[in-house]
């Protein structure tokens, strides 16, 4: 009885007959192995349209880094590069935005100038202290090392022509649905120091996207009737206003009274994000269009996390399309980067290394470098990245170029930089190791370690770094999907 419970019911059911001759066994055994054939193709054919569909799957791409390290900068030299066409298109929405850029630019001069004049007139009425509490001053306050500023009529007679660029400013916002006093303790912590020698400026307020699409719609989108003629009469008067000022704003900006008042306020403008006032003429020229190179430079603060869908129409990712995102970079923004790090297949993060000497305005005890070293450390440990191929941008070195050719020390700010030359190639290779270090020791398994060193408002060399870049994310896509 016992037996009989242990024979398998199914092992019965296929077992080949006891009288089975040997042509019918061979007949048999030639059916299983077609069969067992059949079913492996079959999975096989399954693993590959997995793969296969992967592959087709967008290829996605994050930027990461500190706000203002160039992340919407690479994303706009990915455009020109790969998607030349819908470029193109849209070269013309960045006129509005190259327009505002250059009236921040005047008006943050034009302000310092009212500031000093007052003060010029108070100093000769009352030697009252005036408070040396700067810590809340969006720029820093006169040093009174330098000499007194002598002004004259004349840059009253200036200030009060350029006027009307500050109204300017307001309509050129709400055209662009910007909102530039919306979350303003976020905005206000987030100037970076720009001081020459470390001493600490914070730049002017900016103002900010919250979504690309909008923004460019609300310039572009056609419109009918009375609201298209309210757009173009809009922005006829902008276009007016700016070619009325052209002249005065390039008198206050080459008068050499307002430079000195700019050194004493440690100002380099020529430093700062969206800076045009050496284009003023060519700008403010009424049938202005703008250039590659402008819209690049072009500067609007990131909110939040935008996302690109790029068509390759070149190179060897042509015909397939990448889904890039980028986030907004200031620290209260960075929890928003979390989600995103899931399914991505690469990573671009870029840390500007010009900024050694300077300070987070979202907390001012802490060094931009030293903060980009932290999140690398972040991304490079994170579980969700383990597998993701993680590119990093030395970005700036323009500006680390000409911040060391003009006397800044590193061994001063790092101390560990010790007595090794002060050039730029030292410098940056010093600063790669580092990150090379820090990927090494905090990678959950072993990755390349793939360092560019860019200036990314370059676009000619850029391209050539995104092209190599192109291939190592687009391979590393391909191996992901057959691992899939
Ligand atoms: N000189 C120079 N300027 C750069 C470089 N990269 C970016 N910039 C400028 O720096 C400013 C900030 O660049 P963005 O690309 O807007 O910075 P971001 O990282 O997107 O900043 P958030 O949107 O605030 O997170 C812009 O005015 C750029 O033109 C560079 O390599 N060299
Ligand atoms: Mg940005």
């Amino acid at each position: 009885m016992g037996q009989a419970h242990d024979v398998d019911p199914l092992a019965a059911a296929i077992a080949p007959p006891p009288d089975e001759t040997p042509a019918a066994r061979e007949a048999r055994l030639q059916a299983e192995a077609e069969a067992k054939r059949i079913s492996e193709s079959i999975d096989e054919q399954l693993k590959t349209e997995k793969a296969a569909l992967k592959k087709k799957k967008p290829i996605k791409v994050l930027l990461l880094g500190q706000s203002e390290s160039g992340k919407s900068t690479t994303l706009k030299n990915f455009q020109l590069t790969y998607s030349p066409k819908a470029w193109a298109e849209e070269r013309e929405s960045w006129r509005t935005v190259i327009q505002l850029n250059l009236v921040r630019n005047m008006n943050t001069i034009l302000d310092l100038l009212a500031e000093e004049m007052t003060a010029a007139t108070q100093l000769h009425v009352s030697s009252a202290s005036d408070s040396s509490d700067d810590e809340e001053a969006p720029i820093a306050p006169p040093s009174r090392s330098d000499g007194p500023l002598r002004f004259t009529d004349q840059h009253a007679l200036l200030k009060l022509r350029l006027a009307p660029l500050h109204g300017l400013q307001k309509d050129l916002e709400a055209r662009l649905g910007i909102a530039s006093h919306e979350e303003k303790e976020n905005i206000a912590a987030d100037g970076y120091y720009l001081g020459r020698w470390g001493i600490h400026v914070s730049r002017p307020q900016e103002a900010f996207i919250r979504s690309h699409h909008a923004w460019k719609s609300q310039v572009m989108a056609p419109l009918t009737g009375s609201s298209q003629r309210y757009r173009e009469m809009k922005a006829r008067e902008a276009t007016e206003i700016i070619a009325g000022c052209a002249e005065d704003m390039r008198a206050i900006w080459e008068d050499s009274i307002i430079q000195q008042m700019l050194r004493k306020r440690k100002l380099r403008m020529e430093a700062t994000s969206g800076f045009f006032l050496n284009d003023v003429e060519r700008i403010a020229a009424r049938d202005y269009e703008p250039s590659d190179d402008d819209v690049v430079r072009a500067r609007l603060r990131t909110l939040g996390v935008q996302e690109y869908k790029i068509k390759f129409e070149k190179g060897p990712a042509a015909g397939s399309e990448w889904c890039l995102y980028d986030v907004g970079g200031s620290r209260t923004q960075r929890a928003a980067w979390f989600p995103y790090f899931d399914d991505c297949d690469a990573i671009i993060f870029l840390a500007p290394v010009n900024c050694f000497d300077e300070r987070l305005a979202e907390d001012r005890k802490v060094n931009r470098l030293e903060d980009s070293y932290l999140w690398w450390k972040l991304v490079c440990s994170s579980k969700l990245l383990a597998r993701t191929e993680i590119i990093l941008f030395l970005n700036k070195c323009d500006l680390l170029d000409q911040k060391l050719q003009s006397g800044v020390l590193v061994k001063e700010h790092v101390r560990s930089f010790g007595d090794r030359p002060n050039d730029v190639d030292t410098v940056s290779k010093y600063f790669a190791l580092h990150f090379k270090d820090i990927m090494k020791r905090n990678s959950l398994q072993t990755r390349q370690f793939r360092v560019y060193y860019t200036s990314v408002i370059d676009t000619k060399a850029t391209a050539v770094t995104l092209s190599i870049v192109e291939e190592a994310i687009l391979r590393a896509h391909l191996v992901a999907a057959d691992l899939a």
